[in-house]
């Protein structure tokens, strides 16, 4: 009978410490100065962010209003300060990158620090800057140019199906031939292999990858109140997966094989990413780093992104950090790290670029004035089927444009816009404590009627992005990528594979709505990407066939 009073006196004193360490964590804002909602003391914010009917980017645009452009809530015990205050913003992503080069945690992942296989986006300090260094001259201007002869070759294909669809003169579901373009894409440039997922229908690689995506967004919730486990769970799913298929891990040991094959035969005509990281040697590996300091770099498109120079980043390093990574400084990329890069890459390429695609020919078909000016800008530059080379790509100001205000208006990697702060500090009078997670509140930034001018946000206006205009905006005003020297790494290799298809497309069709085609497209998704809510129909037709009418 003892035993089990013991047990519950236990349990009892042990929730009561728990209960009164989480409340504690929850004055942090207060203490601060900052408001917010509310937050349950087991669970924080998290259900009013995931239960509700809304999703959590419109919750951040809601709360905006309700309490400031600066407000804290709480995952689980966790707190996160969200901010569209652009020159806070700035001070934090830019200016003060030392002491905020972590990014907030996901609910479970590999320890940062520690674990052998850690990817550049999760990873922190010295190692994050030795990935970053190693990978970035991967994705110059100059290596960029070997892809888009295979850009040119998927577009084709993706055509062809367009025209099938056209011909018959049925609706068209664009979203899922999207995914199999940039799928078969990214393989190709990243691994060399050929996916054929527009080839092959219910492809495996695909189903998988979408296996992945779907259990983050269900056990998400739970595991981030659990914030002292993330790495212990993360350690007990990698065990599991050796017997039962955990997508993320199988993905992962397939990648093992690819890099195996590399080592008996490497591909250099042209280098896909993984030879080009099996091959890449850091150059630099002390002092202030200048991440943007590319060899071959030409190009400007990511001037909205990147850290001017006169901001470089030294990064704020710990005794322990520096010692931990001493032995790897020099070395190339280990075979865990270039598999974790890898599938990061096929996770990073594949979705975001075709989610982008949809919600723009989505656009483009609700406002015919503005496709008609794409047209004919492209029409003028470019002849049938010829293949566009970087150069002519870099001739089509409104098909940037065009992309650019898409991504204004869908921001689909808003959720993973964050940051960490790796020592407490006061920026703007305010005092930001170690381990705070900092998100950028990109749809509120991207949906203020002050940033953007006297045409209503909600309106699809590619003219925002003349130059002139561009000129006269806060540089943070436009954050698909995010922001400094941690914005997106593969920006110009999206960019490029999204205006070279997008080129093609509106030479070949005419994109036009129909009465499934939803206005507004309501975004959705959980795991640090957003989507279209429902399917993306429209109806095609082939200018060819307007021609001889
Ligand atoms: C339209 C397409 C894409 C969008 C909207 C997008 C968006 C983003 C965003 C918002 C971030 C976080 C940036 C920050 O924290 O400041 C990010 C990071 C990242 N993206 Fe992308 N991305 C796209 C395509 C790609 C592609 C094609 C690749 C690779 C092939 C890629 C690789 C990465 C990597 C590796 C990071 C982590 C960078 C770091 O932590 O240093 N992304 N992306």
């Amino acid at each position: 009978m003892w035993i089990p009073t013991i047990l519950a006196g236990v349990l009892l004193v042990f929730g009561y410490a728990l209960y009164r360490d989480r409340k504690n964590k929850h004055k942090v804002f207060e203490k601060m100065g900052i408001p917010g909602p509310v937050p349950h003391w087991w669970y924080g914010n998290l259900k009013q962010l995931n239960t509700n009917a809304q999703n959590s980017h419109e919750i951040l645009k809601q709360w905006s209003q309700e309490y400031g452009s600066t407000f804290g809530y709480f995952e689980g015990p966790t707190p996160i300060l969200v901010s569209s205050d652009l020159d806070l913003l700035k001070e934090i992503f830019i200016k003060n990158f030392n002491k905020f080069h972590g990014r907030k945690y996901v609910p479970v992942q590999p320890d940062p620090a520690e674990d052998k296989g850690c990817s550049m986006f999760m990873a922190q300090g010295q190692r994050w800057k030795r990935l970053r260094t190693i990978t970035n001259p991967t994705f110059t201007a100059a290596k960029l140019k070997h892809s888009t002869e295979l850009m040119n070759r998927k577009s084709r294909t993706l055509l062809k199906k367009l025209e099938a669809i056209a011909t018959k003169g049925d609706k068209c579901r664009i979203l899922p031939l999207l995914q199999d373009l940039t799928l078969d894409v990214i393989g190709e440039s990243a691994f060399g292999i050929e996916v054929n997922a527009q080839e092959i229908a219910g492809n495996p690689s695909l189903s998988m990858l979408k296996r992945n995506r779907e259990q983050n967004t269900l056990r998400k919730s739970f595991y981030a109140t659990l914030p002292e486990l993330r790495f212990t769970i993360y350690h007990c799913l990698a065990f599991f997966a050796k017997f039962v298929s955990v997508p993320r891990f199988q993905i992962l040991e397939s990648m093992g094989k690819v890099l195996e094959m590399r080592k008996i035969q490497p591909q250099r005509n042209p280098p896909d990413l993984m030879q080009l990281m099996v091959d890449a040697e850091a150059t630099n590996h002390h002092g202030s780093l200048e991440i943007f300091a590319d060899d071959d770099d030409d190009d400007d498109d990511d001037d909205y992104a990147k850290a001017s120079p006169d901001e470089s980043i030294d990064i704020q390093i710990s005794e322990a950090d520096r010692e931990r990574h001493a032995r790897t400084r020099k070395k190339k990329l280990t075979a865990d790290e270039i598999k974790s890069q890898g599938f990061l890459f096929l996770l990073a390429g594949y979705e975001t670029t075709s989610n982008t695609l949809a919600c723009c020919s989505h656009a483009l078909a609700n406002n015919p004035d503005k496709q008609q000016l794409l047209y004919e800008e492209v029409n003028s530059i470019i002849q049938d089927d010829e293949e566009l080379t970087y150069e002519k790509v870099k001739a089509l100001p409104y098909l940037d444009m065009v992309l650019r205000e898409t991504l204004r208006m869908y921001p689909i990697g808003s959720q993973v816009v964050t940051r960490r702060c790796v020592e407490t500090c006061t920026i703007n009078d305010l005092v930001v404590p170690r381990d705070m997670a900092i998100h950028a509140n990109v749809w509120d930034v991207h949906y203020n009627a002050n940033i953007w001018g006297a045409t209503d946000p909600k309106i699809f206006e590619p003219e925002r992005f003349l130059p002139d205009r561009k000129a006269r905006r806060h540089p943070l005003a436009w954050l698909p990528f995010g922001a400094g020297p941690r914005n997106c790494i593969g920006l110009r290799f999206a960019l490029l594979e999204a205006q070279i298809v997008l080129a093609k497309l509106i030479k070949k069709f005419r994109i036009v709505s129909c009465d499934q085609t939803k206005e507004p497209l309501e975004m959705t998704g959980g795991g640090g990407l957003l989507g279209p809510k429902d399917e993306v129909i429209v109806k095609l037709q082939l200018r060819s066939c307007e021609a001889e009418t």
